[in-house]
C-alpha cells in the first residue's frame, strides 16, 4: 500500500488547457528544452519581495496572505523585478502554503517567521479531516496569472508550488523547523498516515499547477525546500513517488517543469528521477557534478550563493564566471541546457544593484 491508491486529483483541474502565449525565442524555454538560447538565461527565486524598496512600499499595511489574492497587486509585485532587472523570467507572487490557505486550514504568515500552521497534523484523523482544493479557491491566483500574460510581453511567467514533502514538514511541525522530527517520526512509525498524508499535499500541489497552467503560466517550478533534510533511502521510500505524480499529472501542458530542492547534493540522482524537465541545484555542489549524478537528458539551474551578494562587486563577478564554466563543462557532461540563478532565494537585505549587475554579467557571458 503506498498510499498512491484511489487518491482523486485535486477538482482544481481545467477540461483543457486554453491556448497558452507561443513565445519562440524565450531563453529560458529554450534552455529548458535543450534548444540553443539566444543569450544564457537567468532569474532568481524571491527576485519579487523583500529585497526592492517598491516591494517593501506597495506592501506595508498589507498582509502577505492577503496580497497573494489580489490580483492586482500579485501582478504589480511580480512585474517590479522584471522591469527593475531585466530578468528572463517572471516568477509568480505567491507562497507555497497559499494553496492549503486557500483550501481553508487554518495558518498565517508571521514575518521573521514564515508558515505558522494553527493545528499541526499529527494523527490519521488529522489527515482524514484535511480538505481537498477547489479550484475557485484559487481564482484570485489565476486571475493575477492572466493579468501577468497581458503585462508581460515576450518574458515568460514561472508558476509554482511546494512539493508535498516540504507542504507536509510545515503542516506536521506547524512551522519551519531545524529538525523536522515530527515529520520524520510520523513517516517511519505510521507510512500509512504518512502517504495518505502526502496523496492529499499530492493533489493540492497537482491542482494548485493545473490552476495556474490553465491560466497561462509558461513553466513551472516545484520546491521541495526541505528535501535535503532527508536520507536517500528515506527520500526514496517516503518522498519521491508523490514528487513523481506530481510532475507526470501536469505532464500534458508541454509546459517544462523545473524541480528544485535545498542541502540535496545527496538526492540529485533520485530527484531526477522524478521526470521533471530542469534540476535547480544549490551552492553546495558545482554544476558539472550535478550534471554527473542527475543523469543526462537533463537542464540544470543555479546556483550562486545568495551570501556571495554581500561580497562586493570583484568576488560576485569571479563566482557568476566560475559557475558559468561549470554549467559549460556540465553542457558536455550531458545537461541538455542551462539556465543561471541563486541556489536558493534571494536573502531579503540584498542590495538590488547587485542582482541587476548579474544579470548583465551573464548576459554578456
Ligand atoms: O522570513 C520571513 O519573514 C518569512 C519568509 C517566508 C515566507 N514564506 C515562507 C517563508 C520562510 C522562508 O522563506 O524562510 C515559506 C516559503 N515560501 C516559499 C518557499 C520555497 C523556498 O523559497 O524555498 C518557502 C519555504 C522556505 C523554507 O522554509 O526554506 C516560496 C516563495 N515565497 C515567495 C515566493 C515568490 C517570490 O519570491 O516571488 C516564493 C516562490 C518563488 C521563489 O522562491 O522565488 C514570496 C514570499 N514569501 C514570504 C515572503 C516574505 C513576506 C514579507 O515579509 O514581505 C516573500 C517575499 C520575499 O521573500 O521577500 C513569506
Amino acid at each position: 500500500m503506498t498510499g498512491l491508491e484511489n487518491t482523486n486529483v485535486g477538482s482544481a483541474v481545467p477540461a483543457e488547457y486554453p491556448a497558452r502565449r507561443i513565445l519562440p525565442h524565450a531563453p529560458l524555454l529554450a534552455a529548458a528544452r535543450g534548444e540553443r538560447p539566444v543569450h544564457r538565461p537567468v532569474w532568481f527565486m524571491r527576485q519579487a519581495g523583500r529585497s526592492l524598496p517598491e516591494y517593501r512600499e506597495i506592501r506595508a499595511g498589507v498582509g502577505m496572505l492577503e496580497s497573494c489574492f489580489d490580483p492586482e497587486l500579485v501582478c504589480e509585485i511580480t512585474m517590479q523585478p522584471v522591469r527593475r532587472h531585466k530578468v528572463d523570467a517572471a516568477i509568480l507572487f505567491s507562497d507555497i502554503v497559499v494553496p492549503l490557505k486557500a483550501a481553508g486550514i487554518d495558518l498565517d504568515i508571521v514575518a521573521g517567521t514564515g508558515p505558522v500552521v494553527a493545528n499541526p497534523v499529527r494523527t490519521a484523523a488529522d489527515v482524514a479531516a484535511l480538505p481537498s482544493l477547489e479550484a475557485e479557491e484559487v481564482g484570485a491566483v489565476a486571475r493575477a496569472v492572466g493579468l501577468l500574460t497581458r503585462e508581460l510581453g515576450d518574458t515568460p511567467l514561472i508558476g509554482f508550488a511546494g512539493a508535498p514533502f516540504t507542504l507536509a514538514s510545515y503542516l506536521v511541525e506547524g512551522g519551519p523547523s531545524r529538525n523536522h522530527e515530527h515529520t520524520k517520526a510520523l513517516m517511519h512509525a505510521d507510512p500509512k498516515t504518512w502517504h495518505a498524508l502526502l496523496g492529499k499535499l499530492t493533489d493540492v500541489a497537482i491542482g494548485f499547477l493545473r490552476a495556474q497552467i490553465g491560466a497561462g503560466v509558461d513553466a513551472v517550478q516545484l520546491f521541495d525546500s526541505w528535501a535535503g533534510a532527508l536520507s536517500l533511502a528515506d527520500y526514496r521510500e517516503y518522498v519521491l513517488p508523490h514528487s513523481e505524480r506530481v510532475f507526470a499529472e501536469i505532464a500534458g501542458a508541454g509546459v517544462p517543469r523545473i524541480h528544485f530542492g535545498v542541502g540535496t547534493g545527496e538526492l540529485l540522482g533520485a530527484m531526477g528521477e522524478a521526470g521533471a524537465d530542469v534540476v535547480g541545484v544549490d551552492w553546495r555542489i558545482p554544476l558539472d557534478v550535478a550534471a554527473t549524478r542527475v543523469g543526462p537528458g537533463k537542464a540544470l539551474q543555479g546556483n550562486l550563493d545568495p551570501a556571495i551578494l554581500f561580497a562586493g562587486r570583484e568576488v560576485v563577478e569571479r563566482e557568476v564566471r566560475r559557475i558559468v564554466a561549470e554549467a559549460d563543462r556540465a553542457l558536455e557532461a550531458g545537461a541538455i541546457g542551462h539556465i543561471f540563478n541563486l541556489g536558493h532565494g534571494v536573502l531579503p537585505d540584498t542590495d538590488p544593484d547587485a542582482i541587476t549587475r548579474v544579470v548583465e554579467l551573464v548576459h554578456s557571458l
